[in-house]
């Protein structure tokens, strides 16, 4: 499968069709598995009339050149495309150890070590989308996955698009990762995922977005305000380490967030990460 996953020419019959693995934004995700070589893969499958009646199909296609270009450790790659007379899919790398917001919600959060590892896998995927002026946008825990090691894996460039630019298709969903230019639909640049990586790091180690309000406390609005205030507060529990790095992190105006290869050399990072020496404990 691997030299000729680049052949054109797939079809859904030279795969075996598994469970779903979960809804991605716009289709079903299944396990798959390559018929001749046994390859497993995660299917990703949507309808052609579903992507034409919300629009997304100039995006669709910009998610695919973008994603099939990067290899990168903690990026799933997306090996091709193909489609029949109804359906688009996507042959995209299979994460053994699924969503990383399953395993949040599983554990409630995280500590120090598996944070400070997770960001040092997810800022060096930043690195080299920034790299290739491609800001990613969307950073979440929905959209990371766990590879075989338990390392993380950055799914879904739907949102990815070449910095720097100005979003035209309409958000949904949460506003907790919006960055403040974002609520105030400014241009922005790939500034825009140290922002929604200071909002990561600060979920994983308190289970809670820094500026989430409930509909009781005011609700998205509120939400929307605190974010261009950066009013949050970091829970006592939280190290001092840890909330030094988010406070250079959620910095209003993009160009005074710590860069991503900073971010690597904080000192909290280096004294907690650890390197994934193949744990492999199934
Ligand atoms: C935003 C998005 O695409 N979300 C998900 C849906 C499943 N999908 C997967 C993708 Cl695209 C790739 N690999 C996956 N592995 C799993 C998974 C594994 N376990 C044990 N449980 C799950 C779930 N899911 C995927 C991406």
């Amino acid at each position: 499968f691997g030299g000729g996953m680049m052949r054109q020419g797939w079809s859904i019959d030279n795969f075996e069709v598994g469970r779903a693995l979960g809804k991605g934004k716009f289709g079903q995700v299944y396990l798959g598995r390559e018929k001749k070589s046994r390859f497993v893969v995660a299917l990703k499958v949507m309808f052609k009339e579903e992507l034409k009646k919300n629009g997304v199909e100039h995006q669709l296609r910009r998610e695919i050149e973008i994603q099939t270009h990067l290899r990168h450790p903690h990026i799933v790659r997306m090996y091709g495309v193909f489609h029949d007379a109804t359906k688009v899919y996507l042959i995209l790398e299979y994460a053994p150890r699924g969503e990383l917001y399953r395993l949040l919600e599983q554990k409630g959060h995280f500590n120090d070590a598996e944070t400070a590892t997770y960001v040092t896998e997810l800022a060096s995927a930043l690195i080299y989308c920034h790299e290739r002026k491609i800001i990613h946008r969307d950073i979440k825990p929905e959209n990371l996955l766990l590879g075989i090691y338990g390392e993380l894996k950055i799914a879904d460039f739907g949102w990815s698009v070449h910095s720097p630019n100005s979003r035209r298709a309409t958000m949904c969903g949460t506003l907790d990762y919006l960055a403040p230019e974002m609520v105030e639909n400014k241009p922005h640049d790939e500034t825009i995922d140290i922002w929604c990586l200071g909002i990561l790091v600060f979920e994983l180690l308190t289970g809670k977005a820094p500026f989430h309000c409930t509909d009781a406390e005011g609700g998205q609005m509120e939400t929307a305000r605190r974010i261009t205030h950066i009013s949050y507060t970091c829970p006592p529990s939280m190290s001092e380490g840890a909330a030094d790095l988010i406070r250079q992190l959620l910095v209003y105006l993009g160009s005074h967030r710590l860069p991503l290869k900073q971010v690597l050399a904080h000192p909290w990072i280096v004294a907690n990460k650890q390197d994934r020496s193949r744990q492999l404990t199934i």
